[in-house]
């Protein structure tokens, strides 16, 4: 039987990484994120790589850490970075190896989130208030959105519970293989 690669994509506080391990756990697969792997790795929290070497080196790191794991022989779910899939032809690699899923929250359900979340873990949107966290977010669905639309299955709508990701993308698995 062949692996399942499925790879979470979205903006920052879609919630990849809250619903990547309930999905893997539904699907009896491996629960990875990409953010952990990186630290992991490089023994530095994600903020700290910000800060001492700049946006660009994470980047690299991210690309890198990508690349080793969709070359694993073993099925998992992935929690990718919100930036992961515009840089570096990432969203290629994940597309050649990979079931990517789009996770499409509502602009005003993720600023509300990334406000009421830890500041520290995300340094994109650090000591910003809740106007700068939303016109932040606006700036990056622009930029972003096409990629993210890239993505295989598209997860959107007005009910974003993991419950109902959770059925709706099994059955789009489903319907896929
Ligand atoms: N379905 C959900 N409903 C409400 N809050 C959520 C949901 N999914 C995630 N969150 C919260 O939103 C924040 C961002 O979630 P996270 O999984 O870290 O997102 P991402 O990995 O996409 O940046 C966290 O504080 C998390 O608890
Ligand atoms: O959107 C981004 O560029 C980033 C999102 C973060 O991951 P989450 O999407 O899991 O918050 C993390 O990779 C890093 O802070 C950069
Ligand atoms: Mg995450």
């Amino acid at each position: 039987m062949s692996q399942l690669k499925v790879v979470l994509v979205g903006l920052p506080g879609a919630g990849k990484s809250t619903f990547g391990r309930i999905l893997a756990h539904e699907l009896n697969v491996n629960f990875l994120d990409l953010d952990q792997l990186i630290e992991e790795k490089s023994e530095k929290k994600i903020s700290d790589i910000f800060s001492e070497y700049g946006e660009g080196k994470f980047r690299d790191l991210e690309t890198q850490a990508l690349e080793e794991v969709m070359q694993s022989d073993e099925s998992f779910v992935l929690a990718s970075g919100g930036g992961c899939p515009c840089f570096n032809d990432n969203m290629s690699l994940i597309n050649q190896l990979g079931i990517s899923v789009y996770l499409d929250v509502p602009l005003e359900e993720v600023s509300s989130r990334l406000y009421h979340s830890k500041a520290s873990v995300r340094p994109m949107f650090e000591g910003m208030d809740a106007g700068e966290i939303t016109l932040k977010l606006k700036n990056l669905i622009a930029q972003r959105g096409p990629f993210y639309e890239e993505a295989k299955i598209k997860l959107s709508g007005s009910d974003f519970s993991a419950e109902y990701f959770v059925s709706e993308l099994i059955h789009q698995l489903k319907t896929q293989s």
